[in-house]
């Protein structure tokens, strides 16, 4: 049995809060929806101290992003930084240039798995599809593809050792001596990271020169990079921040956005192949809102309310990420009841909110129809700002900045290749959905499929 349905069988057992003392420190895993309504969105600014490395990159320097966080303010000014970016949605859909080019990019290497006649292995063909996306984000332009397969290798390498990076953190003189190997790998992963970011993050500084700040406003295109070479460090004189910082920080949007919304894509196709008749719900919505071949607008996802039920009924199911990162809280606080010491640590069963049968009929079946007019989730609110029923992108002061741009995306490729195609499950393939933990919960057998296009 895993760490985790271990912790869900306590919860069960003892209460929605689990309290773990080991010498001094104290962990606390919360599974309760009024728990964690109130820990994240009303006390939400007690828990804002995050230990160890922030991010993964953030062990190899020395630098300002090393800091874990104690006094927070690299935290705040960084956050602050990437949700001007990605959160404000005016400001992220002016990126619609971006999203056609890389369904294109998408729809070309679709066609030549429908022209050689074999299985389509999703994971890989949207996954590279997303991270075109999150680089044009990043550096405001379409890349190389040989620059974009090397930056996604390195980055996935990275990723495949996340486990260790809190061990390197925690304990960095014995961590570096007994997993010596995997540390030599790191580094050697942070370099082949640097010689390819660095000489990219240079051209971009050369390109914008001069040019004062792009006049931000609400629908201006602000690539994240400029943002970046923007930024000053108040504690620090006012600096601004190093290449090498720089290419830390986009490291950190890469792994964020990537993993968490291909997965997520992969597990809904999963379920669309194994439901035709859903499949064939979507395809209607779209074609009777955006027509057979008219370009799917942003707009347009907006009327497609199946849709949007089949993109969150996936991110309740299966939110990729079932712990976040985890929290210290600042002081004694008292949370529906129960006493949090200071300098505990805390995490949160992010799954368990979806699952729980007490908020959610059939909560193990995938019904779209549970989001949709008529039902009591039809007003579901992902912010939980009122209520908390799962959290697949975190709640209060720290939810993922990149939620309203993680469902679009959903949203977006969704409506297209389902409209595109037809996705058969390859013959005598059941379609496993068992569960692998990675950086994020993937799939343990990848999804393959046949694409019949629609319109010949
Ligand atoms: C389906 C897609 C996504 C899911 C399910 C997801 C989920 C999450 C979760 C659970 C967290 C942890 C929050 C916490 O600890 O409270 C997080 C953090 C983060 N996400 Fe996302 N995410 C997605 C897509 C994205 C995208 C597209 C971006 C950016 C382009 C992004 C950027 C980030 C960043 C930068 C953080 C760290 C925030 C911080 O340090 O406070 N995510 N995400």
């Amino acid at each position: 049995m895993d760490t985790e349905s271990t912790l869900r069988d306590l919860c069960k057992t003892y209460g929605p809060i689990i309290t773990f003392r080991i010498g001094s420190s104290t962990s606390i895993f919360i599974a309760g929806h009024a728990v964690a309504h109130e820990a994240l969105i009303q006390k939400g600014a007690a828990f804002s101290h995050r230990p160890g490395p922030v991010t993964p990159s953030c062990i190899f320097d020395n630098s300002y992003l090393d800091v874990g966080s104690s006094s927070g303010k690299r935290w705040t000014l960084i956050r602050r930084n990437i949700a001007s970016v990605v959160l404000i949605p005016s400001r992220y859909k002016a990126f619609g240039g971006a999203r056609r080019w890389v369904l294109q990019v998408l729809n070309d290497s679709l066609a030549n798995h429908v022209k050689s006649g074999e299985p389509v292995p999703m994971l890989d063909r949207f996954g590279y599809a997303i991270f075109c996306l999150l680089l044009y984000l990043c550096f405001g332009e379409a890349l190389d593809g040989k620059i974009i397969r090397e930056i996604m290798e390195t980055e996935k390498g990275k990723l495949a050792r996340f486990n260790l990076l809190g061990v390197f953190a925690l304990f960095p003189r014995l961590g570096k001596f007994v997993f010596k190997k995997n540390w030599n790998e790191m580094l050697e992963l942070r370099q082949k990271q640097l010689s390819v970011l660095l000489p990219l993050i240079e051209a971009s500084r050369e390109r914008r020169g001069n040019i004062k700040q792009d006049k931000i406003d609400d629908t201006s295109f602000v690539s994240y990079i400029n943002s970046l070479f923007d930024l000053e460090i108040k504690e620090e004189g006012g600096r601004k921040l190093a290449n090498r910082e720089i290419a830390t920080l986009i490291s950190e949007v890469l792994d964020a956005g990537s993993d968490t919304t291909t997965t997520t894509f992969e597990w809904i196709m999963a379920h669309l192949v194994k439901n035709p008749e859903m499949q064939e719900k979507v395809y209607s919505e779209v074609v009777g809102v955006s027509g057979l071949t008219e370009e799917i607008k942003e707009e347009d996802l907006e009327k497609m309310s199946y849709l949007r039920g089949v993109v969150l009924e996936g991110l309740r199911l299966h939110p990729p990420i079932h712990f976040l990162l985890p929290r210290v809280v600042t002081e004694d606080i008292v949370v529906s009841g129960y006493l949090i010491p200071k300098d505990a640590r805390v995490n949160f069963l992010v799954a368990e909110f979806g699952w729980d049968p007490k908020v959610w009929k059939d909560p193990m079946e995938f019904k779209p129809e549970r989001f949709m007019a008529g039902d009591e989730h039809e007003e579901f609110d992902l912010t939980s700002t009122k209520e908390l029923k799962m959290m697949p992108f975190s709640a209060g002061r720290r939810i993922c900045p990149g939620y309203g741009l993680g469902t679009l995306h959903l949203e977006y490729f969704l409506a297209n290749v389902i409209r595109d195609y037809k996705w058969t499950p390859v013959e005598g393939d059941d379609v496993d959905m068992t569960e692998k933990m990675e950086f994020a919960c993937v799939m343990k057998h990848s999804l393959k499929v046949n694409l019949t296009p629609r319109i010949k």
